[in-house]
This record gives structure tokens, C-alpha cells and sequence, in this order.
């Protein structure tokens, strides 16, 4: 196989980089934004800065490395950033899926992988869990765009016969990811002895995922999924909020006092929780990586590797108020 990653400068799609790379040619093409790390590429065989929006160069890519494999990681993923500008990720996640789709279609690629998430389906009640099959019902602007990605992505397959298939995975976490996100945030606060932020009551559920976990996956799809199918990717690892700034404090030993309430999100998902029997049933997936030492070796990294998320969180903040 000859593989088109997008995204793969960032938390999710350099994993899945690293991970491709040892089988097969893989072209990574990103727009490097902020959350993008012009680092992860250095290693990188093969990378292209491009914007999934410019369908004349996608087109040129694919037909000079003679691609038959799209995974589709490229996306704006933070929720709160949606809240506040939303367009950039209609622009992005809807638009920019769609100009991929529409530059694999001219070029016949083979397949195309959709890397989605479990938000799709909305929000859960203290019970119950999402199946391939729930009904799409998004909350806010990211969820919607992703959901949105989906279905184009559906389209294309049934309309031009295209082989597409559809990743959803619950909350990510592990090492390089931008400190924006819970885990990274709250691991960054605690070692500097700074407040940590908790919206609302801090009882929000999510289902933890180590993003090596969720690579090897995604590739497995990309193997030997079936065409139009959907694929959660999930462990079952539901946590509080609360739960998680918690055992951060504790493995790094500082006070519980640290934990601060502040404003609730707007539109706040109360719980996610993914069923993903399917996956394990047709392709045989297991995760290997259980919560508690998953989240002990990401907090070790994010106290060996300082310098790596300071200068993240301050060269993306800089490059967003330039934007
Ligand atoms: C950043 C931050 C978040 N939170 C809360 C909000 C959520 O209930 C929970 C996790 O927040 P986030 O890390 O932003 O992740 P969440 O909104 O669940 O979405 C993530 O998980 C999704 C998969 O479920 C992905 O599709 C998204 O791209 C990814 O960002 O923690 C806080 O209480 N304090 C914070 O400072």
C-alpha cells in the first residue's frame, strides 16, 4: 500500500505515522496549524505541507506517490475552541473532507479511511453505550463537523462507489498530545503547582483511549476493514473528570486542593461510553494498554519532556493571536 496521512503532524495522525511507516511508503501532507508540530515531520520519509483544501495539490500528491490509500486524520478537534470559532471547522472538517473525497475520487484511490470520533453520537445519560448504529445527534460546532465529515464520507461511497470506511474513537490520551486537551492540561498545571481547571461539577464521563491503541486500530481497518462499514475504537475506560485531575495529583503528589471549579462548557456533553465489540469480533483488535498504567507513563512523559509542551502551548498560543 502506498498511504496518504493527513494530519499526521498531529497528536493522533504522528502515532499513526510512526506506526504506517515501518510497512509502508507513507506520504504525510499537513497544514501545520497550531496544534500541528513542524517536529514530528523532521523524521518523517515523506512530507508535504498542504491544506486538504487545495484539491489541485492533493490531486498532484496522490498521483506522484501513487496513493492508493487515503487515512483521513486531519481535522480541528479541540471543543472549546469550536464554541468560540466555529467556522474554521466547517472549513476544515466538513469542506476540507469533502475536497479529500472529491481528489480520491478523480484519482480512483482505493480506499479511504475516515478517522472519526465517538462524539458523533451526542451525549449519554448515566447509562447505556454507542454503537455503530446510534443516531447521529452532535452538540456542538466540532462534533457536527465531524459528523458531517461522516456522512460525506458515506456518500462517497455509495454514490461513486468508493471504498470508504468510518473510525470513531472515544477520548484519546498519551504522549505529544497539545496541551489544550484535559490530560496534558491538567498533567501541566499540577507540575507547576497551578490551579486545576474542572468545568461544572466535574462529573462529566469520558472513555479513555491510549492513542497507541487507537493507531494500531485505525490501521487494522485500513487492512482488512469492509467497505461502508463503521468501526468503534474504544477500552471501556470511563472516568470522571474529577477521577482523572485526581489520580494526576496523587501520582505527582501534590494536594487535592489544587482542583479548581471553574464555569461549566457551553452545551457540555454529560457522558460518553463506546461499545466496541465489533471491532474486536471482526478484526480481531484488542487494546493493550489498560488506563492506570497508560495514564502513569503519560504523566512521566509530560515531566521528562517540559520543554516539548511549554513551547507547544506558547508558540501555538502566539501563532493564534496572529491568526
Ligand atoms: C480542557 C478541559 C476539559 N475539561 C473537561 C471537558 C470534557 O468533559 C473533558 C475532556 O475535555 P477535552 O480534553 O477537551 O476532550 P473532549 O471535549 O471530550 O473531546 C476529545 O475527545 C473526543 C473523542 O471523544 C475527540 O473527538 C476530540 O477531538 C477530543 O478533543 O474534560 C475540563 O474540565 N477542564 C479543562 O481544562
Amino acid at each position: 500500500m502506498n498511504v496518504l496521512v493527513t494530519g499526521g503532524a498531529g497528536f493522533i495522525g504522528r502515532h499513526l505515522v510512526d506506526m504506517l511507516e515501518k510497512e509502508y511508503l507513507v506520504v504525510n501532507v499537513d497544514k501545520l496549524t497550531y496544534a500541528g508540530d513542524p517536529e514530528a515531520t523532521a523524521s518523517q520519509k515523506n512530507f508535504i505541507k498542504g491544506d486538504i483544501l487545495d484539491q489541485k495539490k492533493m490531486e498532484e500528491i496522490i498521483q506522484h506517490y501513487h496513493i492508493d490509500t487515503i487515512v483521513h486524520a486531519a481535522a480541528e478537534s479541540h471543543v472549546d475552541r469550536s464554541i468560540v470559532h466555529p467556522l474554521v471547522f466547517t472549513d476544515t472538517n466538513v469542506k476540507g473532507t469533502q475536497v479529500l473525497l472529491e481528489a480520491a475520487k478523480n484519482c480512483e484511490v482505493k480506499t479511504f479511511v475516515q478517522v472519526s470520533t465517538d462524539e458523533v453520537y451526542g451525549s449519554l445519560g448515566q447509562k447505556g453505550l454507542f454503537y455503530e448504529d446510534s443516531p447521529i445527534s452532535p452538540n456542538s460546532p466540532y462534533a457536527a463537523s465531524k459528523a458531517s465529515g461522516d456522512l460525506i464520507t458515506l456518500a462517497y461511497g455509495r454514490t461513486y462507489g468508493m471504498k470508504v470506511m468510518i473510525t470513531r474513537c472515544s477520548n484519546n490520551y498519551g504522549p505529544y498530545q497539545f496541551p489544550e486537551k484535559l490530560i496534558p492540561r491538567l498533567i501541566g498545571k499540577a507540575l507547576y503547582d497551578e490551579h486545576l481547571p474542572i468545568y461544572g461539577d466535574g462529573l462529566n464521563i469520558r472513555d479513555w483511549l491510549h492513542v497507541e491503541d487507537h493507531c494500531r486500530a485505525i490501521k487494522l481497518v485500513m487492512e482488512e476493514g469492509i467497505d461502508g462499514e463503521v468501526y468503534n475504537i474504544g477500552c471501556q475506560s470511563e472516568k470522571t473528570n474529577l477521577e482523572i485531575a485526581k489520580s494526576i495529583l496523587m501520582s505527582l503528589d501534590k494536594p487535592q486542593s489544587l482542583i479548581s471549579y471553574v464555569s461549566d462548557r457551553l452545551g457540555h456533553d454529560r457522558r460518553y461510553a463506546i461499545n466496541a465489540d465489533k471491532i474486536q469480533r471482526e478484526l480481531g483488535w484488542q487494546p493493550l494498554i489498560d488506563m492506570e498504567s497508560g495514564l502513569r507513563s503519560t504523566i512521566e512523559w509530560y515531566k521528562e519532556n517540559k520543554d516539548w509542551w511549554e513551547k507547544k502551548w506558547y508558540e501555538g498560543r502566539r501563532r493564534e493571536a496572529v491568526k
